[in-house]
């Protein structure tokens, strides 16, 4: 097991944002999140990136502790955060924990990885909103960590953009087999990615259910059982927030 969340509560003064929350992730596993605004998403993904360290309860990340920030771990979030004055090479150097000639090797892979082969020397202000993601993509992974944390990382981008990522990021997981927690709001994305989907309830934020998605990969949105899975998940979710 990667990672191991045991009776996890977080409170922000008075107000109680997460309950009780039990959750083991295995090696290789892609979990999402989903659940109404508000109901602790961010939060638990920041208490489990060592970003905010008063919780009660156990976090435990590779069998220790989590304590604060550590490296086994990186996180993507809604934008992409590359730095301006850096090329895209450059930013996804950034990426790396040592560098040498095998590591700056497996930079520039990884921008073949994410289609952006040509791109290396370009600025970010010359990126759009989808290429940009991808190199926070190659720069979070190019360290092949045991764990990605994802904090609705394509919400911000175009439909077809957003499918486009969606497939590059399930090419990437059939390859690296990296561990992924994924924070999303949008239905299809969860089930096109996740393996187990953990539907939060809100006020304050519990785990109502997790669902295991069934669909073998590669999967396609317009198969039966995968918009069968879609609608067992609405069904979830209009109970956990009508409950
Ligand atoms: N630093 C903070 N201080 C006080 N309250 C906070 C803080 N951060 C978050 N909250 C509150 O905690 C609750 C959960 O916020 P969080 O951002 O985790 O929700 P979320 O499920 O990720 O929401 P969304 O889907 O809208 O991004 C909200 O009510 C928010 O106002």
């Amino acid at each position: 097991m990667l990672l191991e969340l045991v009776g996890l509560s977080k409170a922000f003064g008075q107000t109680k944002i997460l309950d009780n929350i039990h959750l083991e992730v295995n090696e290789g596993e892609v979990i999402a999140f989903i659940g109404t605004s508000g109901c602790g998403k961010s939060t638990l993904l920041r208490l489990i990136a060592g970003l905010d360290k008063s919780y009660e309860g156990t976090i435990k990340c590779s069998g220790e502790k989590v304590t604060g920030v550590h490296e086994d771990l990186h996180v993507i979030f809604q934008e992409s955060r590359l730095f301006p004055w850096l090329t895209v090479k450059q930013n996804i150097e950034v990426g790396l924990v040592e560098k040498n000639e095998a590591s700056l090797a497996r930079a520039e892979r990884f921008l073949g990885h994410v289609g952006l082969a040509e791109e290396g020397r370009l600025l970010p202000e010359a990126l759009s909103g989808g290429m940009a993601q991808r190199v926070a993509i190659a720069r979070a992974l190019v360290s092949q960590p045991r764990l990605l944390l994802l904090d609705e990382p394509f919400s911000a981008l175009d439909q077809l953009t957003k499918l486009d990522l969606q497939h590059l990021l399930q090419k990437i997981h059939q390859k690296y087999q990296t561990t992924m927690l994924l924070v999303t709001h949008d239905i299809e994305e969860a089930i096109y990615l996740a393996d187990r989907i953990v539907v939060l309830k809100n006020n304050p934020g519990e785990i109502k259910q997790v669902l295991t998605v069934t669909e073998p990969r590669p999967r396609k949105r317009t198969s039966p059982s995968f918009i069968k899975q879609k609608q067992t998940l609405l069904t979830l979710l209009d109970k956990a927030n009508h409950a």
